[in-house]
C-alpha cells in the first residue's frame, strides 16, 4: 500500500496500489495501467504544486481515476473539489475519499467533453477578464485521446470567455502523457492572457495553424499550400508567404509566434477578398479528386500519390 495522504483536518485513505486497482476495478493490461494511473503521492504532489497556491480555492480535477492527483489536492486544503470521471468503476473508491473530506468533494460521472463548465462553480467566484484570474482551478490527468480534443475546445472557450473561462482567465494544470511506451509526462500550466497574441477569430487560427503542422517534418510551405485551392495554390502560397516575411524553408515547430502572426494576418485579408477561400477544404478536395479518378480508372491504374496516401 502506498502511503496514505494527510491534510490538517482529516485523514484520506491509502492510494491503491497497481494490483490492487487491477483487481478492484477488475481492469486489464497492467503494463500500461501502470504509466496512465499516478500512485505515488509525491509526484502527484509535484504535479499539483505546479497549480500554484490551492488553500480555499475551487479545483475541478477531470478524470480523477483511483485518486492519486486527487488526494494530493486535497492535501492542499481547498475549499471545494469537483470530479468529472466518466469511467463508472471509479466512482465508489471517489466516494470513500469524498467521505473521508466531509462536505469538500462533488462528485459527477460523466464525460468532460460535454460538462457544462460554465455551470460548475459559484457565480460570486466570477472575475473580469483584465482582472487577476479567479480562484478556480482546473486540473487533469488525462489520456492523449482526450486531452488533444479538450485543449482544442478549451482554448476555443478562452477565445470566446466562455465554458469554464465564464468565471475570469481559469487556470488550467494538465498533464501530457507522452507516447503509450514511455513514462514521462509533461506538466503544462495554463493561465489565459489578458489579450491575445493573435487577434483574428479562432476557427482562423485553428486552421492556419493545424494546416502548418499536418506535415510536421516538412518545410512549412508544404502544409500552408494546403489553405489554398489547386488552382492558384503556388502562387497564392508564395504571396502568403512573402506577405507574412516567412521563410518556406522552416520547419513548422521553428515557427515564431510573429511568423503565426503575420500567417494569420495576411491569410485573413486574403479570405477578405476571396470569400470562397476560408471555406475551402483541402481534404475535400483530395476525396473528389480521388472519386474522378476512380470514375476515369482504366485496365491502367496509376500509382496513388503523395496526397491521396493522406486520406
Ligand atoms: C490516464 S487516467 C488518469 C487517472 C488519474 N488522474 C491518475 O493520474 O492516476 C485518465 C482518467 O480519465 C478518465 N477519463 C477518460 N476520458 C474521460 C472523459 N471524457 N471525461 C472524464 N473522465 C475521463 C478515465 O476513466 C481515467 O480515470
Amino acid at each position: 500500500m502506498a502511503a496514505p495522504g494527510r491534510v490538517a483536518a482529516f485523514r484520506l485513505p491509502p492510494l491503491p496500489t497497481i494490483g490492487e486497482i487491477i483487481k478492484l476495478y477488475r481492469l486489464k493490461a497492467q503494463r500500461q495501467l501502470s504509466q496512465n494511473f499516478l500512485l505515488d503521492l509525491r509526484l502527484t504532489d509535484k504535479i499539483v504544486k505546479q497549480a500554484g497556491e490551492l488553500k480555499n480555492a475551487h479545483v475541478c480535477e477531470v478524470g480523477p481515476g483511483p485518486g492519486g492527483i486527487t488526494r494530493s489536492i486535497l492535501s492542499a486544503d481547498v475549499e471545494q473539489l469537483l470530479l468529472i470521471e466518466k469511467d463508472a468503476r471509479f466512482i465508489p473508491g471517489l466516494q470513500m475519499l469524498s467521505e473521508a473530506a466531509p462536505g469538500k468533494v462533488r462528485i459527477v460521472h460523466g464525460d468532460i467533453l460535454t460538462y457544462k463548465m460554465e455551470k460548475a462553480f459559484p457565480k460570486h467566484l466570477k472575475k473580469d477578464w483584465e482582472d487577476e484570474p479567479p480562484d478556480i482551478h482546473i486540473i487533469g490527468n488525462l489520456p492523449f485521446s482526450v486531452s488533444t480534443p479538450l485543449i482544442i475546445k478549451w482554448l476555443e472557450n478562452v477565445s470566446k470567455k466562455d465554458g469554464p473561462f465564464t468565471y475570469g482567465r481559469t487556470q488550467m494544470t494538465l498533464t501530457f502523457q507522452k507516447e503509450v511506451g514511455e513514462v514521462d509526462v509533461a506538466v503544462v500550466h495554463f493561465t489565459p492572457l489578458v489579450q491575445p497574441k493573435i487577434q483574428q477569430p479562432f476557427e482562423l487560427v485553428e486552421k492556419v495553424v493545424r494546416s502548418v503542422f499536418q506535415f510536421r517534418r516538412k518545410y512549412c510551405f508544404r502544409g500552408l499550400e494546403t489553405l489554398f485551392p489547386e488552382s492558384g495554390r503556388l502562387k497564392r502560397t508564395e504571396q502568403l508567404m512573402m506577405t507574412a516575411n516567412v521563410d518556406p524553408t522552416l520547419r513548422p515547430f521553428q515557427l515564431s509566434m510573429s511568423q503565426f502572426r503575420n500567417l494569420c494576418n495576411t491569410y485573413r485579408k486574403m479570405c477578405d477578398e476571396d470569400s470562397s477561400l476560408f471555406v475551402f477544404d483541402y481534404r475535400e478536395e483530395l476525396k473528389q479528386k480521388k472519386t474522378t479518378r476512380n470514375l476515369l480508372k482504366s485496365t491502367s491504374q496509376p500509382e496513388q500519390t503523395e496526397e491521396e496516401d493522406q486520406l
